[in-house]
């Protein structure tokens, strides 16, 4: 059966469609700097050999915008893989903000429907664009079942004492205020990933996904132990335009100085992170920025690379141990100079890098640590599409 995936993050589209349960990508695409003068689009067709890829900058101004191109692409006369909109029978949404209530896939329902739309609030960035991405799929492809994967799944394994904020008991009894936790799917197909590459169903591993969104999870015997976004993707680690962690007294203080509630939101969601610290938010705009001499862009880097030094060490310790730190995402993938950056000064930890390794680049999983060293560091590109394709499929038919 053909299960279309769409996964929109905060600043790209992606989609691929899948063959299942064989796994088998037909057609993938990606859709990057939504909203910007510089969107572009690259559709892949993987069923030609070789493989067609159509690449072209356009006028998208939104995530709307993106999916109208892919569903023209995906059912156009000469290069579509389908016909028929009822070829496709079942489409998986990736949803950041799932709340307690999702520990897995969930076909979507009315009901589910208005418990992401109630979750708005928390994930402003995400699912709003979430919901419209299912709103739209249900239009154009009527006959298929819509699939949720909530990227706050895999983290429903986290521990009370992680979760749970000092804060009044009634505020997570009532309010459900607790740390969640983000990019799950991912986490989770990473760290599945690497355990196999060790061999050690029981590795302890630190996963880094780093994008425009950045997190950082500790994972123990394939289970997710603590994570560094909270209550909201807002929290941890320094993102493309979030700030992660600032101390709380900061919002009270711009609130006195006349802010409204939702600007300080918009300030650190929209404007903060590298956005805040340079004017730009993407990785490769910064590197420029830093080879012209930009000092802005250099601080901006340092403190990006020590947030994550900071966590690694934290857990490290949370895990006590630890077999290999996982470098993913946009940034993890292929910025090959944070990865310097971050494992240097890291010897107390045994993780040390080999930069002849980490200097080059591979579509596969990839060991860049030096020789001998007890602590792995894999760089390991993420499949979130392929991750939500199975859960979507084991939903539908479960094994
Ligand atoms: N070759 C590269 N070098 C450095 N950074 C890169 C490169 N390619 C992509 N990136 C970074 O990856 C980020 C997007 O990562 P991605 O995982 O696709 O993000 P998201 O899913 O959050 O939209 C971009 O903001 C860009 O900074
Ligand atoms: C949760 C989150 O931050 O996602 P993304 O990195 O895709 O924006
Ligand atoms: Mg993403």
């Amino acid at each position: 059966m053909y299960i279309l995936v769409i996964n929109a993050g905060s600043s790209s589209l992606k989609y691929q469609l899948f063959d299942m349960p064989s796994d088998k990508p037909l057609c993938s695409g990606l859709i990057e700097r939504i909203g910007t003068d510089e969107a572009f689009i690259r559709h892949k067709i993987l069923t030609s050999v070789p493989a067609q890829t159509i690449e072209r900058k356009a006028t998208i101004a939104d995530h709307t915008a993106g999916l109208q191109q892919m569903v023209y692409l995906l059912s156009d006369a000469q290069i579509g893989i389908i016909h028929s909109a009822d070829e496709i029978q079942a489409v998986g949404h990736r949803v950041v903000h799932g709340g307690e209530r999702f520990a897995g896939a969930t076909l979507i329902t009315p009901a589910v429907k208005e418990a992401i739309k109630a979750l708005f609030p928390l994930a402003p960035l995400h699912n709003p664009v979430n919901y419209k991405c299912i709103e739209i799929a249900e239009k154009t492809f009527p006959n298929a079942r819509q699939i949720a994967i909530f990227d706050t799944a895999f983290h429903q394994t986290m521990p009370a004492y992680a979760f749970r904020y000092a804060i009044p008991e009634e505020l997570y009894a009532e309010d459900g205020i607790r740390v969640y936790g983000f990019h799950g799917t991912s986490h989770k197909y990473v760290s599945e990933k690497a355990s196999a590459w060790l061999g050690k169903p029981d590795a302890k591993l630190i996963s880094l996904h780093l994008g425009n969104g950045c997190s950082i999870t500790a994972v123990q015997a394939g289970k997710s132990i603590d994570t560094s976004m909270g209550f909201s993707p807002l929290a941890g680690l320094v993102m493309g335009t979030r700030s992660g962690d600032i101390d709380p007294a900061i919002i009270f203080h711009l609130v006195s100085n006349g802010y409204s509630p939702d600007e300080v939101n918009d300030l650190l969601n929209k404007q903060s992170g590298m956005q805040g610290l340079t004017g730009l938010n993407d990785m490769r705009d910064i590197r420029k920025a830093l080879e012209a001499g930009n000092r802005a862009a250099a601080l901006a880097l340092d403190i990006y690379a020590y947030r994550i030094r900071k966590y690694i060490g934290a857990y490290a310790a949370v895990l006590n141990g630890l077999d290999a730190l996982l470098f993913t995402a946009g940034v993890g993938e292929n910025d090959s100079a944070m990865r310097e950056q971050v494992c240097s000064s890291l010897d107390v930890l045994n993780i040390h890098l080999d930069s002849s390794k980490n200097s080059t680049s591979s579509s596969e999983i990839r060991d860049v640590s030096r020789a001998g060293a007890a602590v792995k560091i894999l760089v390991i590109p993420t499949n979130e599409e392929l991750e939500i394709a199975i859960q979507s499929f084991e939903l539908l038919f479960p094994s």
